[in-house]
C-alpha cells in the first residue's frame, strides 16, 4: 500500500488585464433548470427532440435553438418571455458554481484599485436580459456595467461577437492586451478563442477531456480554487492563481523573474 502523501499541485499562474465570464454554467450550474425546459417546450412540439437539443446545444441562444428546431416559434419576444419564466418555473434545478460569487467580487474590488477605477470584468452570456438578471440575483451578484446578453449581438456563440464588444467595452481590444474568458460550452469556448481570449474551461457540464480539447487552456471542475493575488500598476494586470485544476498548458506553469511579477 503506497502511504505516501499526494503531491501538491504546482499552481498555475496567468496575468491579465480584464475577466470575462459566461453565466449558464461558468456561474451558475443551470443545465437541470435549461433541460426541464426544453422537455417542457417538447411537450406540445411532437417534432422536437428535446435530448438532442439538451446535448448539442449549451452556451447558445435560446432564439437560434429554436429557429433551427422549431421555426415557427422563432419569436424574439416570446423566446425572451419563455426564457425569463425558467428561473421561476425550474429554478430549483439551478445553483451557484462553486467559487463563482467570490471570483467576481475580488475582481470588482479590485478594479478600484485600477487608474480609472472600471470594473475589469463582464457577463457575456447567451441568455436574454430576463433570465441572465435572475440568474444574477440568484448569485447575489450586481449586474456588472458590462453585461452583454442575447439582445445585444447580431450573432450569438460560437460567434465571438459578444466577447468582442467586451473587450472593447472594457478597452482592452487591442490584439496584445490580454484578457481571460471563463467559460464552460464549447459554443462559448470558441467564440472567446476567437476574440483572442485565453480561456478557462469549467467541467459543469462537459467532462475535462472534451473542454480541453474544445481549446481550453486551463480546465477546472469550478471556480473555487482561484486566487486573483493582486493588481499591479506597472503592468496593468491582475496576476491570478489557479490552485487546483485537470489541466494547464505547461506556459502557466512557468515563472515570471519577480521585478514584474
Ligand atoms: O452559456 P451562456 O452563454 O450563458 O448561454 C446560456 C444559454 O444557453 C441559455 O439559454
Amino acid at each position: 500500500m503506497n502511504l505516501e502523501p499526494p503531491v501538491p499541485k504546482k499552481p498555475a499562474i496567468f496575468y491579465v488585464h480584464a475577466a470575462l465570464f459566461d453565466c449558464d454554467g461558468t456561474l451558475v450550474n443551470s443545465t437541470g433548470a435549461i433541460s426541464e425546459f426544453w422537455r417542457n417546450f417538447a411537450e406540445t412540439r411532437p417534432h422536437v427532440d428535446p435530448e438532442e437539443i439538451i446535448k448539442t446545444s449549451h452556451g447558445c441562444r435560446t432564439y437560434d435553438v429554436i429557429a433551427k428546431w422549431s421555426p415557427d416559434d422563432a419569436d424574439e419576444a416570446q423566446v425572451a418571455e419563455w426564457e425569463g419564466s425558467i428561473p421561476d418555473s425550474f429554478g430549483q434545478y439551478a445553483k451557484p458554481i462553486r467559487g463563482a460569487p467570490e471570483l467576481v467580487s475580488r475582481f470588482n474590488e479590485l478594479s478600484k484599485e485600477t487608474d480609472n477605477k472600471h470594473q475589469r470584468w463582464a457577463i457575456i452570456t447567451s441568455g436574454t436580459l430576463p433570465l441572465a438578471s435572475k440568474w444574477l440575483k440568484l448569485l447575489t451578484i450586481e449586474k456588472p456595467d458590462c453585461f452583454i446578453t442575447a439582445e445585444q449581438v447580431s450573432q450569438g456563440k460560437p460567434h465571438p461577437m459578444g466577447y468582442l464588444s467586451a473587450r472593447e467595452n472594457l478597452g482592452y481590444d487591442a490584439p496584445h492586451k490580454k484578457v481571460v474568458v471563463f467559460e464552460d460550452a464549447p459554443a462559448g469556448i470558441k467564440a472567446g478563442r476567437d476574440a483572442g481570449a485565453m480561456i478557462v474551461g469549467i467541467c459543469s457540464t462537459y467532462d475535462p477531456e472534451k473542454i480541453k480539447n474544445s481549446g481550453a487552456d486551463i480546465v477546472v471542475s469550478d471556480l473555487s480554487s482561484f486566487e486573483v493575488e493582486k493588481y499591479n500598476p506597472l503592468t496593468d494586470e491582475f496576476k491570478i492563481i489557479v490552485h487546483d485544476y485537470h489541466y494547464t498548458k505547461p506556459e502557466y506553469l512557468i515563472r515570471r523573474p519577480s521585478i514584474v511579477a
